[in-house]
């Protein structure tokens, strides 16, 4: 151990809290100690909480204050579970938040973010129901709760959308979202921005109202301080912590101040003379204004090893540490009712059986139906979804593997005078001008467009300017030296064998051209030489390469590469739509803050990511069979393999697509970042997957890396299942299978760890 470790955990067994003080913090609705948080990196850290101390008592309204930026919203975070501390304590009804058991985040608390963290599409009455079911209420109990909010805080009528709410309706409705289940604990972030003073004051009295029987506890921050005096404590944070917590008469009457606003300011000048000069400017300050024992909390004034040193320190309202002087809210229990088990402290070891564990039916049905209803307000978004890969399986059928057409030719023919109006087809074994026969065959047999010239250097320029995608040039004798090189076989003239010679001038520029051309030429030639022979009366095989290709095993006579490209493509699509739509709808939801608003009231990572899983499976079944149609039956595409194994495998490789689509929404913070993270895998994944080139032809080194990815065997198994009809038994075939499953196992197992922990 390092002496800076060991340092530190003799410093952690120093501050262990006693069992009475800790008995103490359950019985309060709320207790923070020693609150430390910083965002940035250990060595530029951004300290927001610097051992901050709070309580909160059952059953009262407890207002928030501080200059905005100070680190209010880091705190509720805190408190609700969704924000971990770097160091400190916090206790929220009795237990860790995040601890099993604790029932925090869970339906005892009510969170409204700073944020309106609602679906714009859905009705104010949707948005209760969604909540409430939520939090385990019946439609009937939030029916009367609806009715009772919308008369109470004004609200138009339920039936409109969120979205067309203005912006104080649309806050108004996200207060009720939260006041909907009744909890036990309120956690208010501004909830009266933008709310005219008449409704504030209704709002007050309500808040007073549900707490008054102890049952209900409230925090609450606002921008208007002097609203707050209705709370019956108020904390005020600055720099990191508290500079007093009492009453708000109490601070009022303390600090000889007109307002709290005047009493904040002048904890703040104290504050601000710092440490070394703090003895003169208390002694300038308290020469003005009165300032009793206990009613500045020392911690603010004094050095950070003051604020630091008791695990007691805060548990009451007001305390000078040093001078102990106290003004007790919370009772101390007395040692009967000091139970000997302690509540359970926040769990953060990971387990995937937990995860799975925690999976509600009716979180799920609630959740599913939230996820539905969203499809069905969006339906434009959802045709454009689903319509997508279906219009570009129609432009890969259409655009993809298919001859060029109509390519245009140079030709500059010795053997006739230009112009050519004498080249034309004579049948028989004497015709006169074998090029021109020749030129009419391939003119009539491939998509091949020729043009003559009367100079070499014309038909050149034609290439070289692009009009055309080769020069072939015919030798003056060309017909007589292919006779005599036919005729005479081994003794041909080395002049014949050198003039019965086409010369191809290509532009190689494009290759896929080029290799048209060649192998339409080359063909062509074949084709028409052993139709020649046979109007001599010569066996055509004569004039035939020495190699011949059965029929296939597989596959047909002309390699395509539509079926090449097909089973890549098809996975591809299906892949990408998914990580865009998965990626894309929890995006919507985390960054509009409904995730973290639907994860406090109780939701589990592995709920939301299984309701997404069902959600998005429907749609990528429908994408799936209506690609699948659209490839094979309507476009013709090879497929001589099951039906159930392509379907199948085509499906998997959709949900491997939505699981990295959770990863990307999970480990991105911005919609940006994820757009670049998606566009950034697609085409290494198309690259190195064998989808537009063979594997075969990558280096050794690379296909250790190209094995690995989810698409590479999946594609393989594709291939081999539509263009070979192998069946499930074949190892490459499930080995696609495998694959696509261990891809998912992987991206789920990374997105619940990581929803599980980056809380920030
Ligand atoms: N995830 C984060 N990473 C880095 N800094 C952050 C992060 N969240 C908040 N901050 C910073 O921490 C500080 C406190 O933010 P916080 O939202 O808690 O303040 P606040 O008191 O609620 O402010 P306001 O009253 O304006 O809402 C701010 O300066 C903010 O910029």
């Amino acid at each position: 151990m390092t002496e800076g470790s060991s340092d530190l955990e003799l410093r952690r067994r120093q501050l262990k809290s006693q069992q009475s003080t800790l008995q103490t913090r359950k019985q309060n609705a709320v207790c923070v100690r020693r609150a430390y948080k910083r965002y940035g990196t250990k060595s530029h850290p951004y300290v927001i909480l610097d051992g901050l101390n709070m309580t909160v008592p059952k059953g009262c309204i407890y207002g928030l204050l501080g200059a905005s930026g100070c680190g209010k919203t880091t705190l509720l975070n805190c408190i609700v579970g969704r924000k971990r501390l770097n160091s400190g304590e916090i206790w929220v009804l009795g237990g860790k938040p995040g601890s099993r058991g604790s029932g925090v985040p869970g339906p005892r608390v009510g969170y409204m973010p700073q944020e309106i963290a609602l679906y714009g599409e859905f009705t104010i009455r949707e948005t209760l129901r969604y909540f409430g079911w939520l939090s385990g209420k019946t439609t009937q109990e939030i029916e009367t709760k609806l009715e009772f909010l919308v008369n109470f805080l004004m609200l138009p009528d339920a039936e409109r959308q969120v979205k067309n709410l203005s912006g104080g309706q649309q806050r108004r409705v996200s207060f009720a979202a939260t006041l909907v289940h009744e909890p036990e604990l309120l956690i208010l972030d501004e909830p009266t921005v933008g709310v005219d003073p008449v409704l504030r004051q209704n709002i007050w009295n309500h808040l007073v109202d549900i707490t008054k029987h102890g049952k209900t506890t409230v925090i609450i921050t606002t921008h208007y301080i002097d609203e707050t005096r209705q709370a019956h404590l108020i904390g005020l944070m600055r720099g990191g912590y508290f500079l007093a917590e009492a009453s708000p008469e109490r601070l009022i009457s303390q600090f000889n101040a007109e307002s709290l606003e005047d009493v904040f300011l002048k904890l703040s000048v104290i504050q601000n003379m710092g440490k070394r000069r703090r003895s003169s400017v208390l002694q300038t300050v308290t020469d003005t204004i009165p300032i009793p024992a206990g009613a500045v909390n020392d911690a603010a004034v004094l050095d950070d090893e003051v604020g630091e040193i008791s695990g007691e320190f805060g548990d009451n309202i007001s305390i000078s540490s040093r001078t102990n002087r106290r003004v007790s809210i919370a009772p101390e229990p007395t040692a009967e009712e000091i139970p000997s088990e302690l509540p359970p402290d926040e769990d953060t070891g990971f387990r995937f059986r937990d995860m799975l564990k925690v999976v509600s039916f009716s979180h799920m049905r609630v959740m599913m139906w939230k996820n539905f209803l969203w499809m069905w307000r969006n339906i434009p978004i959802m045709a454009f979804i689903i319509g997508l890969p279906v219009g570009q399986t129609i432009l890969f059928c259409i655009t993809i593997g298919h001859d060029p057409k109509n390519v245009p030719l140079s030709i500059v023919n010795y053997e006739i005078d230009y112009p050519m109006e004498r080249c034309q087809y004579k049948y028989g074994c004497n015709a006169s001008h074998l090029s021109c026969n020749y030129f009419q065959y391939i003119a009539d047999n491939y998509s091949l467009d020729l043009t003559y010239y009367a100079t070499e250097e014309e038909a050149r320029t034609a290439v070289v300017k692009g009009k055309s995608w080769a020069m072939l040039v015919v030798p003056h004798n060309f017909s007589d030296s292919l006779r005599s090189r036919i005729e005479l076989g081994k003794d041909t003239p080395a002049w014949d064998l050198e003039t019965s010679k086409i010369h191809v001038t290509p532009d190689k520029s494009n290759e896929n051209i080029a290799t048209f051309v060649t192998r339409d030429l080359l063909f062509g030639l074949e084709s028409y030489g052993q139709a020649f022979l046979k109007q001599c009366g010569i066996d055509p095989k004569v004039f035939g390469r020495p190699i011949r290709f059965e029929k296939p095993i597989y596959g047909y006579g002309q390699p395509d590469f539509t079926d090449f490209a097909a089973p890549g493509f098809i996975l591809t699509i299906i892949f990408f739509m998914a990580v865009a739509l998965t990626s894309g709808a929890m995006l919507l939801e985390r960054n509009e803050g409904i995730l973290e608003r639907s994860l406090v009231n109780g939701i589990t990572a592995t709920e939301m990511l299984f309701s997404q899983v069902l959600t998005q499976f429907v749609v990528m079944f429908g994408q799936t069979t209506m690609v699948l149609i659209v490839a094979f039956p309507i476009f013709h595409l090879t497929q001589n393999g099951s039906w159930l194994l392509l379907f199948t495998l085509t499906i998997l490789g959709g949900l491997c697509g939505m699981c990295f689509g959770f990863v990307i929404a999970c480990t991105c913070d911005t919609e940006r970042s994820a757009t670049y993270l998606a566009l950034g895998s697609f085409l290494p994944i198309v690259m190195l997957c064998g989808i537009i080139w063979p594997i075969q032809a990558m280096s050794p080194y690379l296909l250790w890396i190209t094995d690995f990815l989810p698409l590479t065997q999946a594609t393989e198994s594709l291939r081999c299942v539509i263009a070979r009809g192998w069946g499930i038994e074949d190892p490459i075939v499930y080995s696609g299978f495998l694959s696509l499953l261990l891809w998912i196992f992987i991206f789920l197992t990374i997105s619940l760890i990581t929803l599980k922990f980056k809380k920030g």
